[in-house]
């Protein structure tokens, strides 16, 4: 099923995908691998190396005007997906305000590759400059070709950095300088643990140096829907992308502001979780964003990161603000520490929130049950006392596995049986476990005054990490409790 209706809502090849016939009038070199088909269309063979290669080259030179050298062998860069990657940094430079000079922005392209995508479409179509890195002798010496060979040397400057070294990102700002900074870093890791190539690709001997394909030889799997030829380098890390993007948040712990926002992208879904659990022992000073990347027939995944208080990585993210009678910071923090948060003081008028669990939701079945339980005794005595066989399921984990979602709650239930004497009964209790320690949510809550208002105070909420949903409940659940 084609993702093409998800491309990022800016990306011209959205409404508008390659014109296979436009091309091939235009470009010789690409008319010899159309065919016409039955229906009278226009097709290109994706399984053919050779065509792919060139499809991406065209593109390039009739929707950019960029004459781009692609090796044999090396990975052919999908411009649909390349783009709808740097319209995703566009959309952070905007919500943040900094797209306004976009030849101040200076952005790290971390493995660039031969083909120097991003750098050439983020210097070209929207006037970034860069500093492309790559750990590749020949890749690194193809990319500076296909920067020179487009005239945009004073906007791209290419970095071969020791792919060995343990930073990806430090040595090669040291030596740039204590003075430079950069506004955002972007990468396409190799995705592969080391030992996953075999596995995984078929080599291809024909080619020099090591290269493989997606090409299915001898199994009776269906070949893929687009062949891609690339070089162990491309595909393949120690750690795979899960390590490579562990390096850069190590690296982004010690250089902090220098860069402003942090991306990567992810090629499989299993890597966020763990990712997203690095950033979050990283505490209050670091907020991040996941978000999608969908083009043809593949999904990728952005994970973003920043340590500047200020920049906000989502329109979500933009604090939601809650008018309440003073003092309202006092207020919202009795309210939250019912609601069994953790409070931190980031100052007299600004709260760190960390909750733990959700504790919100189905607050009055929570309050029907805690009065259950809590009958007094003189109530209690008057309960017939039944024989009765019970079973109990035990949760475990952060609360979202109880029925009720609400932490501590417990559910028993009676059944009757035939017998008037007997009946069935059934426990279900949820127990929290000490050592879980993510946080579900955290935000921050500050406090300001209301010009000529001396009743109430305006409380602006912004979300660091959890889900968006939780907080907008709980921003619901304060609204209803506490608005004046
Ligand atoms: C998946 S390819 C991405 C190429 C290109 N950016 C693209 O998206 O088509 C990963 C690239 O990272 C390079 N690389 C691997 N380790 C590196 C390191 N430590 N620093 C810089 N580049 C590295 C590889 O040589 C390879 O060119």
């Amino acid at each position: 099923m084609s993702l093409n209706k998800d491309m990022h809502p800016r990306n011209p090849y959205k409404e508008k995908p390659p014109d296979f016939q436009a091309l091939a009038i235009e470009f010789p070199e690409f008319r010899k691998y159309c065919r016409i088909g039955k229906n009278g269309k226009v097709n290109v063979d994706f399984q053919e190396d050779a065509a792919v290669r060139c499809l991406t080259k065209v593109l390039l030179k009739k929707d950019f005007g960029l004459n781009v050298e692609l090796p044999d062998g090396s990975l052919v860069p999908r411009i649909p997906q390349k783009l709808n990657y740097c319209l995703i940094i566009e959309d952070f430079l905007n919500i943040n305000n900094l797209c306004a000079e976009n030849e101040k922005i200076i952005g790290i392209d971390i493995g660039t590759g031969a083909s120097c995508v991003y750098s050439l479409l983020g210097a070209k179509y929207f006037g970034w400059k860069f500093v492309a890195t790559e750990g590749d002798v020949m890749s690194a010496e193809v990319a500076h070709r296909n920067v020179s060979n487009n005239y945009l040397n004073e906007k791209i400057l290419i970095a071969e950095v020791d792919p060995n070294a343990k930073t990806i990102l430090m040595d090669m700002i040291n030596k740039l300088g204590n003075d430079q900074n950069f506004t955002f870093c972007m990468c396409n890791p190799p995705f592969f643990e080391t030992k996953e190539t075999e596995e995984r690709f078929t080599y291809e001997p024909s080619l020099d140096g090591e290269k493989y394909s997606n090409r299915v030889i001898f199994e009776e799997r269906s070949q893929p829907h687009s062949i891609t030829f690339a070089s162990s380098a491309e595909l393949q890390v120690e750690g795979g992308e899960i390590n490579f993007v562990n390096r850069i948040i190590d690296d982004s712990i010690i250089l902090r502001d220098r860069i402003k926002i942090y991306t990567s992208m992810l090629g499989r879904k299993q890597s966020i979780k763990p990712l997203k659990q690095r950033l979050e022992i990283l505490g209050n000073d670091v907020k991040y964003y996941v978000t999608t990347l969908n083009q043809g027939k593949t999904q990728r995944w952005i994970l973003a990161w920043t340590f500047v208080p200020e920049i906000v990585l989502t329109y979500m993210d933009r604090p939601a603000n809650l008018i309440c009678l003073k003092p309202g910071l006092i207020r919202i923090e009795e309210k939250m520490k019912e609601l069994q948060s953790i409070v931190r003081r980031e100052n007299n008028n600004i709260l760190i929130f960390e909750c733990r669990r959700i504790t919100w939701k189905h607050r009055r079945a929570q309050k029907r049950a805690e009065a259950k339980l809590n009958l007094p005794n003189a109530k209690r005595s008057k309960l017939s006392s039944i024989e009765a066989s019970s079973q109990t399921y035990l949760g475990t984990g952060d609360g979202k596995d109880s029925l009720s979602d609400s932490g501590n709650f417990v559910d028993v239930r009676r059944y009757s049986t035939s017998s008037a004497k007997f009946s069935d009964c059934e426990v279900q209790a949820y127990f929290p476990c000490s050592n879980y320690s993510n946080p579900n949510l955290r935000f921050r809550v500050s406090s300001s005054s209301i010009p000529g208002n001396n009743l109430e105070d305006l409380i602006s909420i912004e979300l660091l990490s959890g889900a968006k949903h939780n907080l907008n409940q709980l921003l619901q659940f304060l609204k209803n409790s506490l608005a004046s």
